[in-house]
């Protein structure tokens, strides 16, 4: 699904060049959840932005189902994003004068999709992630977990090959934290989606199946988690 060989970066300010990341590789299968772990500024950032297809990288490649996004020009990459990429973000990035259900549709939008199946695509989302009671409410009228559910629908409105999630329960409490893990591995296992959850929170990490662990942009860990898996 996703296939990362000796990727490399370095970011050039002036005549200077620092390396970020040193030689990734690792894979990540079709249906797998892997959390991507790593302290401030070990270039968990950096590594999202390459695999998410929004900055080149300076060595290596990375292909998703098959496709290497490095080698792609801007108008193929961006379809591609828009097509095979969802993404859930620690700040859930919804818009606020637009409902729930029509956040959730918005993807579906830039793809003409015609507004009943949008519509129908989006409330059996938003039941499937425990909010179908709240499609017609505002982002504003809903609490920071739900508000999280409504992006995780929306990500995966467009039947995306994988989800990328940025810290996606940085900004919740323990608990709320706990149930939109508890979702995430909810819709992992039965229904097949492939996750890549960034954080540097090792409770989030320990409960997703593989943990790759970055450090000082070296990949430490490659580890199975096959007693918490079961
Ligand atoms: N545009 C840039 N130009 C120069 N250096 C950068 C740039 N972006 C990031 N870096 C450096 O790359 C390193 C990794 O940063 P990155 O943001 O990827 O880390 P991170 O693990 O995501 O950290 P955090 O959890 O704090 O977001 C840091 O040393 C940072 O200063």
């Amino acid at each position: 699904m996703l296939t990362i060989e000796r990727l490399s970066h370095s970011f050039r300010t002036g005549q200077d060049e620092t390396p970020v990341l040193h030689e990734l590789s690792f894979r990540v299968e079709q249906g797998e959840m892997v959390a991507l772990l790593g302290s401030s500024g070990s270039g968990k950032s950096t590594l999202l932005n390459l695999m998410a297809g929004l900055m080149k990288p300076t060595r290596g490649s990375i292909l998703i189902a098959g496709q290497a996004i490095d080698k792609m020009n801007e108008n193929r990459l961006a379809e591609f994003r828009r097509t095979h990429i969802g993404f859930i973000f620690q700040s859930y990035e919804l818009i606020q004068h637009l409902t729930v259900r029509e956040n959730v549709e918005l993807p579906l939008v830039f793809q003409s999709v015609a507004s009943q199946e949008r519509k129908q695509k989006a409330l059996a989302l938003l039941h499937k992630v425990g909010i179908g009671d709240k499609a017609e409410m505002f982002p504003s009228q809903l609490s920071g977990g739900q508000q999280q559910r409504v992006s995780i629908a929306r990500s995966l409105i467009t039947n995306p090959a994988i989800v990328f999630a940025d810290e996606p329960t940085g900004n919740l409490d323990t608990k709320t934290e706990k149930e939109i893990i508890d979702l995430l591995i909810d819709l992992n296992k039965n229904s097949g989606i492939t996750f890549v959850i960034v954080t540097h929170e090792h409770e989030v990490a320990s409960r997703t199946e593989r943990i790759l662990q970055l450090r000082d942009g070296y990949l430490l860990e490659n580890s199975d988690q096959a007693g918490e898996a079961g």
